[in-house]
């Protein structure tokens, strides 16, 4: 579940005021808004990279207004899905899990399972350079999800893809919805990814959030 309430963001000459939304536990959401209008914004903050001026933001139920990014227990694939370069796929795939000192072996199945689910199996060995835009988009999902959070925040994970990366992509984002085990918030410009993936719509327009559908 995410819950936020009346949330206000000042960033520069930017801001966001009384901001709210729900999102059901296990549900998936679609957030969209024309460029610029703070969706990147307000997922950062509910990630925990900024600090809201005012309001609460609850996830799965627990108040996470003031906790630090690593203990809100969110998966977050930001815009670019920017991998860490030094590291090959599978230590990206199992950062989460290695730096909470995770045993080894818990670490190792964990990854085959994810690296199997978003076929990626042969590329564990690789580098980020090495990986097409939509390999490493399937990459940043899975580092996000490795931990299982309750919760995870998606940025644009579709865009500047071909139309066959991105259907496929779209395929393996709607098996994740089927399973309802984790609440989704998804920021897009595109309306078609939100008719296939969206339990709910809200859209951010003049510094507030509406819901455009259920
Ligand atoms: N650190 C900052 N200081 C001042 N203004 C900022 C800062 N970061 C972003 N902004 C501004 O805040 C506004 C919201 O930016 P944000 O990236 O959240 O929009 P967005 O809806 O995600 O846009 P897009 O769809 O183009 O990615 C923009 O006008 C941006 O220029």
């Amino acid at each position: 579940m995410i819950q936020i309430q009346n949330l206000s963001i000042r960033q520069g000459t930017f801001a966001l005021f009384g901001v709210s939304l729900e999102v059901p536990p296990g549900r998936y959401a679609v957030l969209m808004g024309r460029s610029g209008c703070g969706k990147t914004t307000l997922l950062e903050t509910i990630a925990g990279l900024r600090a809201p001026h005012a309001g609460t933001i609850a996830l799965a139920g627990r108040d996470v207004t003031r906790l630090r990014p690593a203990a809100r227990h969110v998966g977050y694939v930001p815009q670019d899905g920017v991998l860490f370069s030094t590291m090959t796929v599978r230590q990206n795939i199992g950062f989460a899990l290695d730096v909470r000192g995770a045993p080894l072996v818990d670490t190792a199945r964990r990854v085959a399972e994810l690296a199997d689910w978003l076929e990626v199996t042969h590329l564990l060995d690789r580098y980020p350079r090495f990986l097409s835009g939509g390999e490493k988009n399937r990459v940043a999902l899975g580092r996000a999800l490795a931990n299982r959070p309750p919760v995870l925040l998606l940025d644009e994970p579709l865009a500047s893809l071909d139309d066959d990366t991105r259907d496929h992509l779209v395929t393996v984002l709607a098996r994740l919805r089927e399973r309802r085990e984790v609440t989704v918030l998804h920021v897009t410009h595109n309306r078609s990814e939100a008719d296939r993936l969206a339990d709910v719509v809200f859209r951010l327009d003049g510094g507030t959030v509406l819901e455009t559908s259920g």
